[in-house]
């Protein structure tokens, strides 16, 4: 997968736990980043979300897969795509590579609805952002 690049960081050694590795905190704070990334890359920006149309996508269900593991010093980026877009939701995937390499190390699929910030309920998502969507939609 190649897809949008959400994410780029080394691993501190703040963000690893006793058994040496990163922590699965810091894996799921990788992929919030990531959706902040790539919902302002579509239109919802920060200024959006404040004081536009206060719209964010919000994860519902989440799927993941830790398949290999990262220390300290290791440096990590995450790519991410979008695999379905439906009325109020959109499903994104997002891989976890270890940079020197390119090997996915973690894999997870995050069903996101679009929350309406002020009402709490997921809203239609706008025509806008399901166009620029499509620039991240995986081929497979
Ligand atoms: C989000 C809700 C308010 C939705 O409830 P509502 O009743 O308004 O919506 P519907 O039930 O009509 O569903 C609309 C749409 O979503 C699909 N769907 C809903 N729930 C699920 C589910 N559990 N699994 C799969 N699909 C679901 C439904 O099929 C519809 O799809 P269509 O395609 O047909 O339109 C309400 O569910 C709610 O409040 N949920 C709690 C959400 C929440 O609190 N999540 C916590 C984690 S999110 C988070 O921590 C987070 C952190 C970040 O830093 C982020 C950064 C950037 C972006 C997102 C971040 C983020 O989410």
């Amino acid at each position: 997968m190649t897809g949008f690049l959400a994410f780029k960081s080394v691993v501190d050694p703040s963000d690893c736990d006793f058994l040496g590795h990163m922590n699965v905190s810091k894996y799921f704070s990788a992929c919030s980043d990531a959706v902040f990334a790539l919902q302002a890359a579509m239109g919802l920006t920060a200024e959006d979300m404040r004081s536009g149309r206060r719209l964010s996508f919000a994860v519902v269900h989440a799927e993941s897969d830790f398949l290999a593991e990262v220390s300290a010093g290791e440096a990590i980026h995450m790519e991410s795509e979008v695999t379905a877009i439906g009325e109020k939701s959109m499903t994104f995937r997002h891989a976890l590579k270890r940079s020197f390499d390119d090997k996915i190390v973690f894999c997870t699929v995050f069903k996101c609805v679009l929350l309406d910030l002020t009402a709490r309920r997921a809203a239609v998502i706008p025509k806008d952002i399901v166009n620029s969507a499509k620039a991240w939609l995986a081929k497979e």
